[in-house]
């Protein structure tokens, strides 16, 4: 399982903060060449991007790059200028419908031909940010086999829908939960829309809680302060991994008196039950905080 907790912007355009991403302890980064960069400066951006990523050996970081909209004149320029230095991949931004996902799949294939990369070299993580995109986004998630996330993006969301964006959120609940669905539904992961308000530590807290539990598995930020409590938030508890090691060890007892079902704590225990503990353990062992036999025979009673 790839860790895609935190997925940090940083503007393709200054070299201040360019120089600082070695030293993040994000899993992701986008270097930005869309909203963060304005129009007179996107030349001098996609140079210091492509130069910055050529020079950055150390590859532990997922580096991805947040190219212009397919439907401006920027975005061709982009993937040519950034392509070449292989970025692990590209944030598609404004992913209207399945088709925009389509045409930037055909774009890297020629890429990956032209610079000699196995095809599928780049990955894509398009972002649903518009009415439109949301209505579309089931589609949009198996729209290429590049896809390894949907992602959510609420500042244009709400500027798509003409309403605030607040930090209680009620306004984006729908679209969250659909965006989720779908990229459950395709076997993609889910990441949350970043949250504006890079002194509020306490409202990050909730709205990553929220997304956690709705089912997303990452948050984009936009804040190298804001890594850390994502971090957190994302990290199974210790009594979530001591739960879950219980359900495992409840099941073997089950199935050894030839039953599928038992109580623990008073609580049953089933099939559904035991799934969701593997996924708090998978996370765990991904996490590096426990180390444990999860094959099929632990989980499922079958070898
Ligand atoms: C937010 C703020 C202005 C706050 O400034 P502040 O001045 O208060 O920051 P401080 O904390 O004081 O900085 C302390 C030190 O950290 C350095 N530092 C800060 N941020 C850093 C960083 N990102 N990368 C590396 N370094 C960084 C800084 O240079 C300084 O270094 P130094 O001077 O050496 O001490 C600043 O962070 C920032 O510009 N962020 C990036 C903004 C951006 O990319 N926006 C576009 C993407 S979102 C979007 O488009 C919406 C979306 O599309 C998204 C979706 O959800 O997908 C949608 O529609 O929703
Ligand atoms: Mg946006």
């Amino acid at each position: 399982m790839k860790l895609r907790r935190s997925f940090l912007y940083v503007p393709g355009n200054m070299p201040g903060m360019l120089q600082n991403i070695p030293v993040f302890q994000a899993d992701g980064v986008m270097i930005d060449l869309e909203d963060a960069v304005p129009l007179q400066e996107k030349d001098a951006a996609r140079l210091l991007t492509r130069n910055f990523i050529q020079g950055f050996k150390d590859r532990r970081l997922e580096l991805f790059v947040r190219i212009n909209g397919l439907d401006t004149p920027y975005a061709e320029d982009d993937l040519r200028e950034v392509l070449p230095a292989v970025p692990d991949g590209i944030r598609l931004p404004k992913a209207d419908n399945p088709e925009t996902v389509e045409r930037l799949d055909t774009m890297l294939t020629e890429a990956e031909e032209r610079l000699g990369l196995p095809i599928g070299h780049f990955k894509i993580i398009p972002s649903i940010e518009s009415a439109q995109g949301v209505l579309n986004c089931v589609e949009t998630a198996k729209a290429s086999p590049r896809l390894v996330a949907l992602a959510f993006g609420a500042e244009d969301f709400t500027a798509s829908m003409e309403i605030d964006r607040t930090k209680s959120g009620e306004e984006l609940f729908s679209a969250r939960t659909r965006i989720i669905w779908a990229a459950k539904a395709a076997g993609l992961q889910a990441i949350d829309t970043i949250f504006p308000d890079v002194n509020d530590m306490d409202a990050l807290r909730a709205e990553t809680e929220l997304g956690r539990r709705l089912g997303f598995t990452g948050k984009s930020l936009v804040n190298p302060r804001q890594i850390e409590v994502i971090h957190e938030v994302f990290r199974p508890t210790q009594a979530e991994i001591d739960h879950a090691l219980a359900v495992l060890d409840a099941i073997k007892r089950a199935r050894e008196m030839g039953t599928g079902v038992i109580s623990l704590k008073g609580r049953m225990v089933d099939a559904p039950v035991v799934t969701r503990a593997a996924r708090v353990l998978k996370t765990a062992v991904a996490f590096g905080m426990i180390e444990v036999d999860l094959s099929d025979e632990v989980i499922h009673g079958t070898k």
